[in-house]
C-alpha cells in the first residue's frame, strides 16, 4: 500500500477550512525567513498558500542573510507581543552564523506552532503534548488515518534531530510503541532497521534504504528530502526496490511533506483557540 500524504493533507485542510469558517476565530500565522535559500523560500510560500486555502491570515517577515542573532530576536519579540498573531514560525535552517537555539527559545511557547521550543519538547517527552513538531505530528496523523497499529510494535527511528528524530521517538513512545533511535554512531544500523515493524527514516541520504535493510511487511515512512543523480527530488528510501516488500510506504514527493504543512495549519488553529480562552 502506498500512503498518500497529499490526499490526507487535502482532506485535513478541507476539514480545517470548514472548522475555521464556523469558529468565529481569526487565526493568524507569522513566518520569519532569513536569507534567500530557494528551498526555504518555497516552503514558506507553501505555508502562506495553505493559510490562504484554509482561511488563516498570514504575515511574513523577510530578513537579509547577514542579519545578526540580535536583529532576529528583536523581530521575534515584536511578533510575541502582537496580540493579533497566534502562531510564529522561524523557517529553518538559519544561516550558520546565527544562534539557532537562542532564536528557537525566543519564540513564545504559546505561539510556538513548530513545537521546537524546549517547553513544548519537554511537554511532549512528559506525555503532555501541546504543540507537536509538524513533521512527526503529520506522520502520526498518517499512521492513524491508515489505521496502522503502533501499540506494542517495534519502531525504529533513524535520525536524532531536534525537529524530527527526537520528537518522532517521543510520539511513538506516547503511542505505546517500543522505540529505538539510531544515528551516525549506531553500530549494526542495518540489523536495527531490519528488526523494525515501523521504520522512520530521517537520514538525509538519497535512496540509502534498500530492500535488504527492511523487514518483509514493515511500514516504511520516508522523511528524506534529497536529490537523486538527475537532481530530482527523492527520499531516503529506494522506493522502487522497497515498495513491493513492505505493507505500507510513503512516497517522496507526496508522502510526509504535505502533512508537515497540514499539521502547521492545525497547530495554528489550536493556538488561536488557546488564545481565545486566555
Ligand atoms: N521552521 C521549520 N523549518 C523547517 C521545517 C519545519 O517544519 N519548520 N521542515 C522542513 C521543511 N518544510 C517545512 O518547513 C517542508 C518540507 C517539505 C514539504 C513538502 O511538502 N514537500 C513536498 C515536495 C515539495 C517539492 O516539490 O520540493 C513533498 O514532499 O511532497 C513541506 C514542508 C525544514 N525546515
Ligand atoms: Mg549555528
Amino acid at each position: 500500500m502506498i500512503i498518500n500524504g497529499k490526499e490526507i493533507s487535502e482532506k485535513r485542510l478541507a476539514a480545517l477550512k470548514e472548522e475555521i469558517k464556523t469558529s468565529g476565530l481569526n487565526p493568524c500565522l507569522a513566518t520569519v525567513i532569513v536569507g534567500e535559500d530557494p528551498a526555504s523560500q518555497m516552503y514558506v510560500r507553501m505555508k502562506h498558500k495553505a493559510c490562504e486555502q484554509v482561511g488563516i491570515k498570514s504575515t511574513g517577515v523577510v530578513l537579509p542573510e547577514n542579519s545578526t542573532t540580535k536583529e532576529i530576536l528583536a523581530e521575534v519579540e515584536k511578533l510575541n507581543s502582537d496580540n493579533l498573531i497566534h502562531g510564529i514560525l522561524v523557517q529553518l535552517p538559519l544561516p550558520k552564523h546565527v544562534d539557532t537555539e537562542a532564536v528557537i527559545e525566543a519564540v513564545s511557547p504559546e505561539k510556538d506552532v513548530d513545537g521546537f521550543h524546549p517547553y513544548n519538547t519537554g511537554r511532549l517527552f512528559s506525555g503532555m503534548p501541546e504543540f507537536v513538531p509538524c513533521t512527526p505530528g503529520g506522520i502520526m496523523t498518517l499512521l492513524k488515518e491508515y489505521k496502522i497499529e503502533t501499540s506494542g510494535k517495534k519502531a525504529v527511528v533513524v535520525g536524532r534531530s531536534v525537529d524530527v528524530g527526537r520528537p518522532m521517538a517521543a510520539l511513538l513512545i506516547n503511542a505505546d510503541a517500543t522505540v529505538t533511535v539510531c544515528h551516525s554512531r549506531t553500530k549494526n544500523l542495518e540489523d536495527e532497521m531490519k528488526a523494525a515493524d515501523i521504520l522512520i527514516s530521517a537520514i538525509g541520504k538519497a535512496k540509502f534504504v534498500t530492500a535488504e535493510m527492511v523487514k518483509s511487511g514493515a511500514v516504511v515512512i520516508d522523511v528524506g528530502i534529497n536529490q537523486d543523480e538527475n537532481k530530482r527530488l527523492c527520499g531516503d528510501v529506494d522506493f522502487e526496490s522497497v515498495k513491493d516488500k513492505v505493507s505500507a510506504i510513503t512516497p517522496v514527493p507526496g508522502g510526509v511533506g504535505p502533512m508537515t504543512i497540514a499539521t502547521l495549519m492545525e497547530n495554528t488553529l489550536k493556538s488561536a483557540k488557546m488564545h481565545a480562552k486566555l
